[in-house]
């Protein structure tokens, strides 16, 4: 495993109230005992998670299983606390409920760990490293069918715009970078209107941990699209796990335009669509 040798593993850790590190589709057994064996967490606002996120889970394994030597033991959506204060994010709990509908609905190697949404904010490297101490210490990581003990690799799983923001001044610190993408390692996932090779040059150093996934089927599905189309009363069937349409439907969310800042919304969304050259509206009508 490929380290920063600068940084140790945060040794303590702040838990919601009532918290357990959910591992019940966690698998710990590693099948082919010449592999690595990981973890996936992907991080985000997941306001509401689509069927895009769950599809970077999907690439991601087809990806491990044709280019690398790791071995996937179970995948992880970690949403965002409210304190992130990022335009359009409801509350904790809906998005948390709805990741959970959807990992039920999707494969059985999907999980939603609530950590960091049920408490103050968590920087990512502070994230993985939670991670990192639930599956190696806590869980004592994996075994071989031999039952040799395998310490389990954590793997941060991203689009390219997020590891885009790794490059923009004040958004990541140096160190946590290196924490990340030195001590962990990153999935990127190619995003429509993100330039992949743009986003990672200037991660050169990490290059052996950054593993990039073209996206063969074009697909630019955004929350914040999600949510717009939800504030004008069209439907986002088939966007989003159908039990996840139903929960906002019944919860009546994502109606309300002025907690969810839309003017700062339709302004990402502009420059977004910009960035991928792009002229289409995205609904004809304005709001
Ligand atoms: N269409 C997509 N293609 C590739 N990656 C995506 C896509 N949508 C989301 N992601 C990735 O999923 C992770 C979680 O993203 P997040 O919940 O912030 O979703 P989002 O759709 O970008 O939300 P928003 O529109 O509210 O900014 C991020 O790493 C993001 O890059
Ligand atoms: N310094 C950091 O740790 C840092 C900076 C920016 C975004 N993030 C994370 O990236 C995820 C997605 O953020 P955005 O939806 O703002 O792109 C969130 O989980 C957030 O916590 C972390």
């Amino acid at each position: 495993m490929a380290s920063s040798g600068h940084h140790h593993l945060t040794e303590t850790f702040t838990n919601p109230p009532n918290y357990s590190f959910p591992h019940n589709r966690l698998s710990n057994v590693l099948r082919n005992p010449k592999k690595t064996p990981i973890v996936l967490v992907a991080c985000g606002s997941f306001s509401p998670v689509t069927y895009l996120h769950l599809r970077m889970f999907e690439m991601a394994k087809d990806f491990v299983r044709q280019n690398t030597d790791f071995e996937i033991l179970g995948g992880y959506l970690s949403p965002v606390s409210d304190m992130y204060k990022k335009p359009g994010l409801l509350s904790a709990h809906h998005r948390v409920n709805m990741c959970n509908l959807a990992a039920q609905d999707s494969d059985t190697w999907l999980m939603v760990d609530p950590w960091e949404a049920f408490q103050t904010y968590q920087r990512t490297a502070i994230v993985l490293d939670h991670f990192d101490h639930e599956i190696n210490t806590v869980l004592g990581g994996a075994r071989t069918e031999d039952g040799e003990r395998r310490h389990v690799r954590i793997m941060l799983l991203a689009g390219s715009d997020l590891i885009g923001t790794m490059s923009e001044p004040g958004v990541w610190s140096y160190s946590d970078l290196d924490h990340i993408l030195g001590r962990y390692g990153c999935l990127i996932v190619e995003r429509a209107g993100t330039a992949i090779d743009q986003a990672t040059d200037s991660l050169a150093r990490w290059r052996s941990n950054i593993y990039l996934i073209s996206q063969l089927i074009q697909n630019d599905v955004s929350s914040t699209k999600v949510r717009l189309f939800l504030r004008r009363g069209l439907s986002v069937r088939y966007l989003l796990p159908n039990s996840v349409v139903d929960y906002i439907e019944e919860h009546g969310l994502y109606q309300d335009e002025t907690a969810a800042s839309s003017h700062q919304e339709k302004g990402k969304e502009r420059e977004r669509e910009a960035g991928s050259g792009s002229k289409k509206e995205i609904v004809s009508q304005p709001c």
